[in-house]
C-alpha cells in the first residue's frame, strides 16, 4: 500500500495499492483512540493452534471483491481486508465484556453462530464475560441480560431458531448504546439481515460519537440470500434442502392423480433465490416464478397456456412460487397493497393461496377438472436446524467476527467473498440487495431445465390489459404503482423492486 486517503464525502476508507488495487477498509477503534495499548495475540500460545503455517493474517492481506479478471487489468480494483486473527489486538482477555443479539427473521445456524462466539472468545481468547441480549434490537433496553458460557450453548447447535430470541422494530439506537455503556459492554456482535445490518452501522456511528472503546461487528443473515458482497448468506442451503422434502411432497401428489397441479410457495421477500436453487436442485419442478420475473396468466406466453400444455404433454405438473412473485398482479386484482410490518418490511400478499384460486377458476371455467394441491412450507424451512455445511460455515463466521473484534475493527460485517472470509464496509452491504440476475448463466440453466415461459412480455401483455380494461370502463387514471407506459417504467411496482432489476443488479458470483 503506497498512500492512504479517506472519503469525506461518503466516510469510507480507501487506501491506493499497487497496479491499481484499491483497499476499501473498515473502521477501527484507534481511529477516535489512537493511543489504545496494544497485546500479543494470545493464540500464538493455544496448543490447538500453535502449530498452525501462518496463523496470524498479515495486515495488508486483502480478498478482491471481483476475482474474474483479464490480461490487461489484473489486480486492479476493490478489496477488503482479510479476516482471521491479527499478530496484536486491542483488548486483553480480563478486560472484554462482549454481547450478542439476534434480530430479524428465523435462519437456520443461528444458534451455531452464537454457539462459536461463545466458544472461540472463550477458548482462543480467554474472554469469560460474555451477555445474551434477549429479543433482539429492543432487548438492550426492555430486558436483562443473560450470560453465556460454553456449557449453556454446549448443545445449541442442535436446534433451529434462536435461544436468544429476535425481533423486528424497536431499534432506538440512543438507548441501545446507552445501554451498551452502562453495561460496560466493549465488544457487540450482532446477527441479522439487510435492516440489522442498518443498526449495527448506526450503533457503530453512535459509539464513535461517544468516543468509547467498543468493538461492533455485524455477521450477515437472512434466510431470503438477499445481501450483496458476499457469496452466500448461512442457512440458504439448509433452506433449499428442507425445500426440497416439499417439492417432492408435490410431485408425488402431482404424479398420482389425474391432472394433477402441485403449487409450493417458499420464502423470498424480494428475491427468487430460494426457489430458483430449489427448482434447479428437483428437477422435477415445471415451472419456477420469482419476484425479479413479472408473470402474467393469460394469452400466448402466460402461465395457463403453459399449465395446459404441460398437463396435455405429461399429464401433471409442479410449479414453485416465491412469496414476493406476483405481487403487482396481485395488486391490480385486488386493488390494495399490503401493510408494513414493525421493521418497515411491506407485508405480502399470499400469492400462492391466489394462483391456487385463478388457477381453479381458470379450469372451472374451461369446463376441464384439474387436482390442485398447495403445499406452503414457508416458516418450514427456516425453523428448522443447520445442516453441516451451514454449521461448518456459521463457525468461520463466528471466529472471523471475534478475530475482528478483538483486533480492533468495528462498524464491519464479515463474510466469504469469492470463498475467502473479510471485513466488510457495512455500506457495501446494506446500498443494494442482491437478487437474481436474470441475464446470468443461472437463471438460464433453471430455464433450459423447466422449459417455462420467459414472460419477457410482460410489459406488452400488460400495457394491452390496462388498454383494454380503460376502454371498458368510464375514464379513471391508473394506480401509481401499474407503473409502465408504452415499456418505460414510471414507478416502482408493488414489488418494491424496480423492474428489471435482475438485468443489472447485482451480479451472481457463480458462473
Ligand atoms: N435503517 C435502520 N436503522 C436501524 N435499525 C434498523 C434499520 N432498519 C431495520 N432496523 C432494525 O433491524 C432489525 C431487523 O430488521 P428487519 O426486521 O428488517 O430484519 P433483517 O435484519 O433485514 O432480517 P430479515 O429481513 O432477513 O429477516 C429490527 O429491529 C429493525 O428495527
Ligand atoms: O413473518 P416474519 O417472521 O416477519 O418473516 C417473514 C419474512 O422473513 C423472511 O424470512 C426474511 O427473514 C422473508 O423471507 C419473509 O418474507
Ligand atoms: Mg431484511
Amino acid at each position: 500500500m503506497d498512500s492512504a486517503s479517506s472519503n469525506p464525502s461518503s466516510d469510507v476508507k480507501l487506501v491506493n495499492g499497487a497496479n491499481g488495487a484499491v483497499l476499501e477498509d473498515v473502521p477501527h477503534v484507534t481511529d477516535w483512540l489512537p493511543d489504545l495499548p496494544t497485546y500479543a495475540n494470545p493464540l500464538k500460545h493455544n496448543p490447538a493452534y500453535v502449530a498452525v503455517k501462518q496463523y496470524f493474517v498479515d495486515e495488508d492481506a486483502m480478498v478482491a471483491k471481483d476475482i474474474v479478471v483479464t490480461l490487461k487489468t489484473p489486480g486492479e480494483g476493490i478489496h477488503f481486508r482479510r479476516a482471521g486473527p491479527r499478530e496484536q489486538i486491542y483488548f486483553k482477555a480480563d478486560e472484554v465484556r462482549a454481547c450478542i443479539v439476534t434480530c430479524g427473521g428465523l435462519c437456520p445456524g443461528l444458534n451455531t453462530v452464537i454457539r462459536e462466539i461463545v466458544c472461540g472468545l472463550w477458548t482462543q481468547y480467554g474472554v469469560r464475560d460474555i451477555l445474551g441480549i434477549e429479543a433482539g434490537y429492543k432487548g438492550f433496553y426492555s430486558r436483562n441480560t443473560r450470560p453465556l458460557n460454553p456449557k449453556v450453548v454446549n448443545d445449541i447447535h442442535k436446534r433451529g431458531g434462536t435461544i436468544l430470541g429476535t425481533s423486528r422494530g424497536g431499534s432506538d439506537i440512543n438507548k441501545i448504546v446507552s445501554s451498551i455503556v452502562d453495561r460496560g459492554i466493549n465488544q457487540v456482535y450482532i446477527i441479522g439481515g439487510d435492516g440489522t445490518q442498518k443498526g449495527v452501522n448506526a450503533i457503530y456511528e453512535e459509539i464513535r460519537k461517544r468516543g468509547v472503546k467498543v468493538a461492533v461487528a455485524g455477521i450477515p443473515k437472512t434466510i431470503d440470500n438477499d445481501i450483496a458482497v458476499i457469496d452466500k448468506s448461512f442457512g440458504f442451503d439448509s433452506a433449499v434442502e428442507e425445500a426440497q422434502r416439499a417439492i417432492d411432497a408435490a410431485h408425488t401428489e402431482a404424479e398420482s392423480a389425474e391432472n394433477g397441479v402441485g403449487l409450493v410457495k417458499l420464502m423470498g421477500r424480494y428475491t427468487g433465490y430460494i426457489a430458483m436453487y430449489a427448482t434447479l436442485a428437483s428437477r422435477d419442478v415445471d415451472c419456477c416464478l420469482i419476484p425479479e420475473v413479472p408473470f402474467y396468466l393469460e394469452g400466448k406466453g402466460g402461465l395457463y397456456s403453459f399449465v395446459e400444455k404441460r398437463l396435455r404433454e405429461n399429464g401433471h405438473l409442479v410449479l414453485v412460487v416465491a412469496e414476493g412473485a406476483g405481487q403487482e398482479l396481485m395488486a391490480q386484482s385486488f386493488k390494495e397493497t399490503g401493510g408494513l410490518d414493525a421493521s418497515g418490511n411491506k407485508l405480502l400478499m399470499d400469492v400462492g393461496q391466489w394462483l391456487c384460486s385463478k388457477l381453479k377458476d381458470h379450469f372451472t371455467e374451461k369446463k376441464e377438472i384439474i387436482n390442485l394441491k398447495y403445499i406452503d412450507p414457508t416458516y418450514m424451512i427456516r425453523a428448522i436446524r443447520s445442516n453441516a455445511s451451514d454449521n461448518v460455515y456459521c463457525t468461520l463466521l463466528a471466529h472471523s467476527a471475534i478475530h475482528g473484534a478483538m483486533a480492533g475493527y468495528t462498524g464491519f460485517t464479515v463474510g466469504p467473498v469469492n470463498n475467502r472470509h473479510a471485513y466488510i464496509p457495512i455500506h457495501r452491504v446494506t446500498e443494494k440487495q442482491r437478487h437474481v440476475n436474470i441475464t446470468d448463466r443461472m437463471w438460464a440453466r433453471l430455464l433450459s431445465s423447466t422449459n417455462q415461459p420467459d414472460f419477457l412480455k410482460y410489459d406488452k401483455v400488460m400495457d394491452a390489459k390496462r388498454k383494454k380494461e380503460a376502454a371498458s370502463t368510464p375514464a379513471e387514471s391508473p394506480p401509481a404503482s401499474i407503473g409502465t407506459v408504452g415499456g418505460e417504467h414510471t414507478a416502482t411496482p408493488e414489488n418494491g423492486i424496480p423492474r428489471g432489476v435482475g438485468l443489472s443488479g447485482v451480479t451472481e458470483n457463480l458462473g
